[in-house]
């Protein structure tokens, strides 16, 4: 049984030709998730001849079974057996073990919270000005631009190490890395005309010179001097920092401060009850899933959902569809605090779980803090607009009113 054409003219699996990558479904993917998973466990796409998995239980198995679904192949669109990707292929998360396994122990290790706990002090004290700056002008601000975009890129570059020129190539480097893991359609199109600078500055950051002492970067360089990684692999290692550190977390923090602009009665309960601040951010990457979708490959045939998924076939997962599965959580599409969202997908699971959950959770929970002690209310002020990507769930502008506490 390894005849894709078989699948795909099979009746018994349900069909779509919806576009996820489309403007129509990048600006509102939920009615699509609806049909999707309530089309069966598995279902198959036929406008990029991929599998996909819209239910909680059949994308944790495939995140969760490593062996059956790979990363090597590519977590895009692109089959790296068939296509040469645009950039050399990330050694963490386009890598299966056992290639995966030191470069992923050496990232573990760098950004583990035990290593984050040095930068607390520092990271919590930093939003205090910026929020109290953006309360005393009147507290009105576009929130992406004044703030998702400002705070991550005040503390993570220089915690990685990063020199301060250049530090505007991080969004736009990020953005289309995530553009280009899905189809070759305008938006990766728009970013492959000026891609190319931006690339060759990545790149030049993650040479040990370019690095400061005791940053992130630096350290993954002393763990080639220990042997426990190759000196080849550590400017790659330092790329994924790059690559995924910045625009995850700038959409994360989006996405809790949209969250919390539209439910002010749970920003008045994390108000009274901070110990609810870190619930806060786990419940919005579940809520609005920064990281929408990716890619696996059936290393073989694979048996999921009643289903056999022949071996070379691309499997979509649609986490934003498996973290408001009716079938796993209750009242999927209520932003509530008082739920427990541990075992959301937003993150991943298994051995390529994300390695800077720690960071993201850092980050948000040192700016929240600075919030809930100096701002009584937080309320929409207009009309919020997306910013299309193929892979990540972005605000591009959320006006938004900070009301002094
Ligand atoms: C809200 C913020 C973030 C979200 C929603 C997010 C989401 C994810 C997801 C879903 C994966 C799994 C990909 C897969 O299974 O193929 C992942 C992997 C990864 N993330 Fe994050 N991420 C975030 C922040 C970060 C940050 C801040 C960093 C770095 C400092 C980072 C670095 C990585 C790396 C290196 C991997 C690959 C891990 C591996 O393949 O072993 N991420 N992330
Ligand atoms: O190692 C890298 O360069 C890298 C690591 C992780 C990602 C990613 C992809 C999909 C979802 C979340 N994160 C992208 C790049």
């Amino acid at each position: 049984m390894t005849d894709t054409t078989y699948h795909a003219a099979s009746t018994e699996l349900p069909h779509f030709d919806d576009d996820p990558f489309g403007p129509e479904l990048l600006e509102d993917p939920h009615p699509f998730h609806a049909r999707l998973r309530d089309s069966g466990p598995v279902a198959y796409l036929e406008r990029y001849g991929v599998f996909a998995l819209g239910r909680y239980e059949q994308v944790r198995a495939a995140l969760s079974d490593w062996q059956s679904f790979i990363s090597g192949a590519g977590v895009g669109l692109a089959n790296f057996r068939t296509e040469t990707p645009w950039r050399p292929p990330s050694l963490l998360l386009e890598a299966d073990p056992p290639h995966h396994d030191a470069p992923r122990a050496v990232l573990t290790s760098v950004l583990s919270s035990r290593a984050l706990r040095g930068l607390r002090d520092q990271w919590f004290a930093d939003p205090e000005s910026l929020v109290d700056d953006l309360v005393k002008r009147g507290g009105e601000l576009d929130a992406v631009s004044e703030l998702a975009e400002v705070f991550p890129l005040r503390v993570f570059p220089d915690a990685v190490g990063l020199a301060k020129d250049g530090r505007e190539n991080l969004l736009p480097y990020g953005s289309h890395a995530f553009n280009a893991f899905g189809p070759r359609n305008a938006l990766v199109q728009d970013g492959e005309a000026t891609i190319g600078a931006v690339a060759e500055w990545i790149g030049e950051q993650c040479a040990r010179d370019r690095l400061a002492p005791g940053g992130f970067g630096e350290q993954i360089w002393r763990a080639a001097d220990r042997g426990d990684i190759t000196a080849e692999q550590a400017p790659l290692i330092v790329r994924s920092l790059l690559t995924a550190g910045v625009d995850t977390t700038v959409n994360g923090i989006s996405a809790v401060l949209s969250a919390l602009a539209r439910n002010p009665e749970q920003y008045e309960l994390m108000r009274r009850r901070p110990e609810l601040i870190r619930v806060a951010f786990d419940e919005a990457v579940r809520f609005e899933s920064p990281v929408q979708t990716f890619f696996r490959v059936a290393e073989q045939d694979v048996s999921l959902g009643g289903t056999v998924i022949p071996a070379g076939s691309k499997v979509l997962m649609f986490l934003g569809s498996a973290n408001r599965d009716p079938r796993r959580w209750v009242q999927p599409d209520r932003f509530d605090l008082q739920r427990d969202p541990s075992g959301h997908v937003g993150f991943g699971m298994g051995i390529h779980q994300c390695a800077g959950q720690h960071i993201a959770r850092l980050e948000a929970e040192a700016l929240l803090t600075a919030l809930v002690r100096r701002v009584r209310r937080i309320e929409l002020t207009g009309t919020p607009r997306r910013k299309h990507n193929n892979t990540l769930r972005s605000w591009g502008y959320l006006p938004l009113r900070l009301t002094e506490a």
